[in-house]
This record gives C-alpha cells, sequence and structure tokens, in this order.
C-alpha cells in the first residue's frame, strides 16, 4: 500500500487532535500509555484494538503488564509516522 510520512505541517495538525499522544522522534511514531482497573479491563482493550488493526491492515506496536497498555504507532512501510497511525490513534480515542 503507497503511504507517506506525514509533513512537519501534518504532524502538528494531527498531534494537536490528539493531545493524550506524543511524538517518538527516535521512533518517528506517536505514543501513549493506558491504565485499566484491572488486566481484564486492559486485555479486553487490547482485543478491541486488535480487532481494528486487523481490519485495517495496521498493527501496533504494543506492550502490557496487568492493567496498562503501552501503544507505539508507526507506519513500517513509511520508515516512521503517516496518516494510517494518525487514523488509528483516532480509532482507539473512539473506544475509550
Ligand atoms: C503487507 C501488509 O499490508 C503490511 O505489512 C502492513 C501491515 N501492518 C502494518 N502496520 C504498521 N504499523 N505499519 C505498516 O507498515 C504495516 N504494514
Amino acid at each position: 500500500m503507497m503511504v507517506a510520512r506525514l509533513t512537519d505541517g501534518h504532524r502538528d495538525e494531527a498531534l494537536a487532535a490528539l493531545p493524550e499522544w506524543t511524538l517518538d522522534t527516535e521512533r518517528d511514531g506517536i505514543r501513549r500509555s493506558f491504565v485499566f482497573a484491572d488486566f481484564n479491563a486492559a486485555f479486553g482493550f487490547m482485543t478491541r484494538v486488535a480487532l481494528i488493526a486487523e481490519k485495517a491492515d495496521h498493527h501496533p506496536e504494543w506492550s502490557n503488564v496487568w492493567n496498562r497498555v503501552d501503544i507505539l504507532l508507526t507506519t513500517h512501510d513509511a520508515g516512521g509516522l503517516s496518516l494510517r497511525d494518525v487514523q488509528m490513534a483516532q480509532a482507539i480515542e473512539a473506544l475509550l
């Protein structure tokens, strides 16, 4: 799939609309940590994200420790942050 890294202007605009997400300049992606009541809630969230990711064919880099889920969104095919990451972050926000 043809996908381009976001320009500086577009990433500023995207990040302004995603206040909970921070830019990881080393990976050129966006990150957010989520804390839930317990493992059940965290894993339920991961399951919902996984279904969206598979449908979109765009997959998070993530880890889970008990009630915590850390997500990094970056586009390997583009070598950095793309619109697909922004769209995935928006879809994740809509689950909360
Ligand atoms: C072949 C398949 O479409 C690609 O490998 C997709 C799958 N999921 C992906 N996920 C992410 N985060 N970045 C990608 O570049 C990517 N590419």
